[in-house]
């Protein structure tokens, strides 16, 4: 079964990249480690990236990457995704240390036509993450609305290995890259919910401690950042969470204290009733904008190198 170390970076497209790097630098608080023509890649770890932006026509979802556990897994991986007559690519040698990461593998996930990434490890950094504006625990999770909601957790469980920690019924599930213990790295959410319009629902930074959503609930109206949720306490993963917009109407989530699992013998998934409360302890309720921004973007041309 294939073993993933972590969720290791989201890529996205954005309409105006000087302006995107402000706000994910200054007001979410991520540290710019490079910015090339038409791409910035920030961090909140001692990896090279943990996000990464692209200037684009349109905002949206381009890249969801994996560190997996070992070299072997990528290999683990090959064999088990070509079983279910999925195409990897390997991307050349140039490439992937042109995106300061080892072996690179890519494939497009099959119900929405997502480029997905898994890679062997990123080039470290001696000097990791300076926090500055809010301590950054790592990259948490990334939500996305799929069109085909049962099939989707299909594939994720079957092809990619990935468990269900707890579900909301019909609205979303959420998912553990196994072996890694977070309540969820990747949650299916239910695209009947926005219009039948498959894309991205939102990206969560964890943070460190309850004083990084605090600063966060003033600093963010201070910045005129629309906030579409929060702040509450989630019940799937007892996190307390903070919703807000990105300049592209994208949805950014802080988040603080989510459930872990081990590996051996954890608790049973849970579905819980579709109702307002199973969304936040504290009685909040998501603004309209709230996961609605933030297209799926064409995976075909990231499809570059060796099929394998
Ligand atoms: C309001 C939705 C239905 C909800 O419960 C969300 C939970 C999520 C999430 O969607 O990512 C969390 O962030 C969480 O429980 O940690
Ligand atoms: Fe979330």
């Amino acid at each position: 079964m294939i073993r993933y170390k972590k969720l290791g970076y989201v890529a996205l497209g954005v309409t105006d990249l000087e302006r995107s790097i402000t706000y994910y630098r200054d007001l979410v608080g991520l540290q710019l480690n490079l910015q090339e023509e038409g791409v910035a890649y920030f961090s909140c770890s001692d990896d090279h990236h943990n996000l990464v932006l692209y200037q684009n026509d349109v905002a949206g979802l381009k890249r969801i990457a994996w560190e997996m556990e070992s070299d072997a897994e990528l290999d683990n991986a090959v064999d088990t995704f070509k079983k279910h007559g999925l195409d990897v690519y390997e991307l050349p040698t140039e490439e992937s240390k042109g995106i300061f990461q080892g072996r690179t593998l890519r494939f497009i996930e099959p119900n929405d036509g997502i480029c997905f990434e898994l890679y062997n490890q990123q080039y470290k950094r001696a000097t990791s993450y300076q926090p500055t504006v809010s301590k950054i625990a790592r990259l948490g999770h990334v939500v996305v609305s799929f069109s085909d909601w049962d099939a989707s957790i299909k594939f994720f469980r079957e092809v990619m290995n990935f468990d269900t920690s707890d579900s909301i019924d019909g609205f979303i599930n959420f998912m553990r890259c196994f072996p890694n213990p977070y309540h969820h790295t990747l949650g299916v959410s239910n695209a009947k919910l926005r219009g039948d319009r498959p894309g991205l629902h939102h990206v969560n930074f964890m943070v460190t401690d309850m004083d990084d959503i605090g600063r966060a609930l003033n600093r963010m109206p201070e910045n005129n950042i629309p906030i579409v949720f929060g702040p509450g306490r989630h019940p799937p993963s007892g996190s307390i969470f903070y919703y807000f917009l990105d300049p592209d109407g994208m949805t950014v989530e802080y988040s603080f204290g989510m459930e872990e699992f081990p590996e051996e013998n954890p608790r049973k998934p849970r579905s819980l009733e579709p109702r307002p409360d199973s969304g936040d302890y504290w009685g909040s309720v998501p603004k309209e904008d709230w996961a609605q921004g933030g297209d799926i973007l064409p995976a075909k041309p990231q499809l570059i190198g060796q099929l394998l």
